[in-house]
């Protein structure tokens, strides 16, 4: 390992007492190599005519909010960090980029006196902490420092960004919808854009309010909880009693002949049943092939027994064959979990699955003490889990007709994004050598707040955000009690008086290369998975209801001060002279 490669793996480790240096990205393909071309042309170009080294400050925001929704998770920030660390290029680095195609014809000086030393020790970046609700055009992060080092990094702080705060959008919106008490669990590696969207997707999911993964790599490297039932392979695979092997379960010598005998038990008490039973109660023979793997499942894990019933047919097979195997393990002294469907109308399935259980109940309190005892509390202890395509749409449809569902296991909709696979998030240079930039476009969206900027969200009396504002750099922050004019930054006539009953400042310091890295405090009391993901649920708490819902959400209000509307609109003017009509 050359010297230079070496350092990306150090720990974190000490600068000063205030400053930390951080460690290399959670995934090792993050380097200063991972970007597109164009910021190693630009950085040549400014090398060449000596402006690599101006001061340059750059935003990175978006502009329109994900899923037809008004709000944004804001995630990536601690990855960013750890990248702005060990930004560095390699000498392996500086030789593939030496014998590119577009490098034939740059200065081989470039590569010698500027890329191989080039690093993050004079750069500067505020910004918002990670999990914090955002809203468009709000810088997310301000990076500052010298013009061909700020340039270098865009590419790679988007990659970062954009994805991070995409998943954990999803996934808070997926909670929102289901509420704080479903089990939410991120079963998406399979279908992941890629080996890293799968980790990504496990981390954000989470941050964003996920209770676990199926992911194993992402549990290990975050500390995730790790959850699972098992697939249909597994009920496929078995079809003799005698692929079990050892059926001793606790005192009971032959779990499987026990199995069978309740099953039996459960039939007649249920046919024989004098209630108005539903036909969906009803079961003559079920699957024995199903029976057999539930038995093996149970065997193997008689203290977390849960099974997938819908191979064959749910409420005919998998239902009774689980009850069977469940009460086995109860009479052995076990307590059984419950039970995945991941096919069918998971409403009306969870809804007679639970029925099912609660008939069961009953139907057994006739055959004496000893089934009633064991099938008491059945139905309440089940936990039905649910899976296959599930998404916002769907589970707010579930909620709508009504389930009997406690965990819902989401894939392929929550890792791929598919209702809106990419956040736009741009990197804008808003400032040269304290001067501020502006960029113009037909599409007034694509307008930028020229300058570094200080940004604030200002609250109500009853603890709600009401507005973020941008001031400019020399401006007075606003006060509590104080009285501050908030305008659309484009739209003339948008202007309110707010007067805040709290005001947060929204960008933080988090990376000082003079001063040797990251603000010791801020990674102590900003940077971590937990930490992020405990904020956007206090976040998403505060926000008023309507900026939230599914349907037709109220855009929250971003403004610019007095100041900062009057500065951008005369720059606007000044870089857009009036045209002579002839
Ligand atoms: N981005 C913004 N920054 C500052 N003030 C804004 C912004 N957007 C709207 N406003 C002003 O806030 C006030 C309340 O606007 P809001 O849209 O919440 O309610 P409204 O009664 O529907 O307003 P409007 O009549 O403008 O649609 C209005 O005076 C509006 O001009
Ligand atoms: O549906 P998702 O949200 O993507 O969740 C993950 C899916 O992955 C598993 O099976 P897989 O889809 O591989 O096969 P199956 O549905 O045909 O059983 C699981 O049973 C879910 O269906
Ligand atoms: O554990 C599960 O049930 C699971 C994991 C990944 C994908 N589908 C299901
Ligand atoms: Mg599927």
């Amino acid at each position: 390992m050359v010297s230079d490669e070496r350092d990306r793996d150090d720990d974190v480790h000490s600068q000063d007492q205030q400053h930390i240096k951080l460690p290399p990205c959670s995934n090792n393909l993050a380097t200063a190599l991972l970007t597109d071309a164009y910021q190693i042309t630009m950085a040549y170009a400014y090398w060449k005519n000596n402006t690599h080294e101006r001061t340059a400050s750059f935003d990175l925001l978006f502009r329109k909010n994900p899923f037809g929704g008004e709000f944004t998770i804001f995630c990536g920030l601690e990855e960013s960090l750890k990248f702005v660390s060990n930004f560095k290029f390699t000498r392996q680095d500086v030789k593939y980029l030496r014998e590119c195609d577009f490098a034939k014809e740059m200065d081989p000086r470039f590569f010698d006196e500027y890329l191989s030393s080039v690093d993050c020790s004079k750069i500067t970046i505020e910004g918002i902490k990670e999990g914090t609700v955002v809203f468009p055009r709000v810088p997310l992060i301000h990076v500052s420092g010298p013009l061909g080092v700020t340039q270098l990094l865009e590419t790679t702080l988007l990659t970062l960004i954009n994805y991070a705060s995409l998943v954990a959008t999803n996934a808070a919106r997926h909670r929102l919808t289901c509420g704080d008490e479903a089990q939410l669990l991120e079963f998406g590696l399979r279908r992941a854009q890629g080996v890293d969207g799968g980790v990504s997707a496990s981390r954000y999911a989470y941050v964003g309010g996920f209770d676990a993964t199926s992911n194993c790599e992402a549990g290990r490297q975050f500390g995730i909880p790790v959850r699972g039932t098992h697939a249909h392979s597994f009920v496929q695979a078995h079809s003799k009693w005698d692929d079990i092997h050892g059926r001793k379960v606790g005192e009971c010598e032959d779990f499987c002949k026990e199995a069978r005998e309740m099953l039996k038990e459960l039939r007649e008490a249920m046919v024989s049943s004098d209630s108005n039973n539903s036909a969906a109660y009803q079961f003559g023979e079920t699957n024995e092939s199903e029976l057999i793997s539930f038995c093996a499942y149970a065997i193997a894990f008689p203290n977390s027994f849960l099974a997938l019933i819908d191979t064959y047919d749910t409420l005919k097979s998998g239902t009774p064959n689980y009850v069977a195997v469940a009460l086995t393990l109860k009479k052995c002294g076990f307590q059984p979990v419950g039970v995945r469907i991941d096919s069918g109308d998971l409403s009306y399935l969870s809804l007679m699955i639970r029925e099912f259980m609660i008939e069961a109940e009953k139907c057994l309190e006739r055959r004496g003490k000893h089934f009633s005892l064991l099938a008491k509390g059945l139905a309440a202890e089940t936990k039905i889990t649910a899976s296959n395509d599930i998404n916002e749409t769907v589970l707010r449809e579930l909620k709508q007709s009504g389930h009997s569902i406690d965990a819902f296991g989401i894939g392929t909709h929550l890792v791929t994004c598919m209702a809106q696979p990419a956040l736009g998030c741009v990197y804008k240079l808003v400032e040269i050598d304290k001067t501020p930039r502006i960029k113009l476009s037909e599409d007034v969206e694509k307008v930028t707040i020229p300058g570094k900027k200080k940004c604030y969200r200002l609250y109500g009396k009853i603890g709600e955000p009401i507005v973020d504002v941008m001031l400019r750099e020399d401006e007075k922050e606003p006060k509590v009690g104080e009285r501050v004019l908030c305008r659309h930054p484009f739209l003339e006539g948008k202007r309110a008086f707010v007067t805040p009953a709290k005001v947060e400042k929204l960008l933080l310091v988090c990376w000082d290369g003079e001063k040797g890295g990251c603000p010791r405090k801020f990674y102590e009391e900003s940077v971590g998975l937990e930490k992020s993901r405990l904020r956007v649920k206090e976040q998403v708490k505060l926000m008023r209801a309507d900026h939230l819902r599914y349907t037709n959400p109220t855009p929250y209000k971003v403004s610019v001060s007095g100041d900062l509307y009057q500065f951008t609109h005369q720059l606007w003017l000044d870089n857009l002279p009036a045209r002579e009509l002839t």
